[in-house]
């Protein structure tokens, strides 16, 4: 995702000053109040066992944030009191493609009604390129969370596939003796993941507060 973003920032406004990764944050020594002086947002896309260390830094520096790393989301609660209790602004979310967050909506309507359903049963599945570290995906983990909390209660065969190159696939499933209602979000390119995270981190560099990205992409609803 680096290379996207920084191919992508001036786009939004920004100049990227600064890039750590694993060769010049050992031991986390790249979070300096120096390194971060005229820094307006920092967004960290790393490894599902390093962002925790990285956030924690991040909020005592007071660097407003974007966190698109996964895999670490069950310690969430921890890095947003921290975010709050040092009054820095964070965004986090395990999926920045706008359409994946309509999706995620999608998804959780059709829940609702397959609630009432018992004849259909439901599976979730997701496909990324090999070199991803984390199974299943943070956004399939989201999209089961949020069928669960629109009140989904039946069994979710959930699986995950890598492979090649693929930017990643996410499938919600329903089915019956009589049929079969497939929905499905396939991201064409990372593209889609950069640019909602550059959308965020210019919204947190004028905002406060600990918000999931959603709230900030939907913060005015459609009217019906
Ligand atoms: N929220 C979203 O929309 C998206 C989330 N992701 C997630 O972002 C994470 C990163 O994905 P990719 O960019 O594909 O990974 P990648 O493996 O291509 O790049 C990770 C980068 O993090 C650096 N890194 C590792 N440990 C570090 C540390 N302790 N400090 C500083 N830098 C460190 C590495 O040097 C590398 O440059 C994964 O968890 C992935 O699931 C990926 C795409 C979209
Ligand atoms: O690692 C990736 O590539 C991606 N990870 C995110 C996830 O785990 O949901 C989002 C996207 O699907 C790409």
């Amino acid at each position: 995702m680096g290379k996207m973003l920084e191919r992508l920032a001036p786009e939004y406004g920004f100049e990227v000053t600064l890039i750590l990764d694993i060769h010049n944050n050992v031991n986390g020594s790249g979070f300096t109040a120096e390194n971060f002086r005229d820094v307006h947002a920092a967004i960290e896309f790393t490894a599902p066992d390093a962002a925790v260390a990285n956030l924690e830094k991040l909020a005592v520096l007071r660097v407003p944030t974007v966190a698109g790393t996964t895999g670490w989301f069950g310690q969430l609660d921890h890095v947003r009191q921290l975010f709050e209790n040092n009054h820095a602004g964070l965004v986090y979310s395990p999926n920045y493609s706008i359409g994946v967050n309509i999706f995620q909506r999608i998804v959780t309507e059709a829940a609702v009604w397959m609630q009432q359903q018992p004849a259909y049963e439901a599976w979730a599945w997701e496909l990324h390129h090999s070199a991803k570290k984390d199974a299943p995906s943070g956004t399939l983990l989201k999209l089961v969370e949020g069928m669960r909390a629109a009140g989904y209660h039946n069994h979710v065969d959930v699986a995950s596939n890598r492979a090649g190159a693929v930017p990643g696939t996410h499938e919600i499933g329903f089915d019956s003796a009589a049929d079969t209602i497939t929905l499905r979000h396939t991201a064409r390119s990372r593209e889609g993941f950069a640019r909602g995270a550059l959308h965020a981190a210019k919204w947190i560099a004028a905002n406060k507060g600990v918000h999931e990205f959603s709230e900030i992409l939907f913060s005015s609803e459609p009217q019906s």
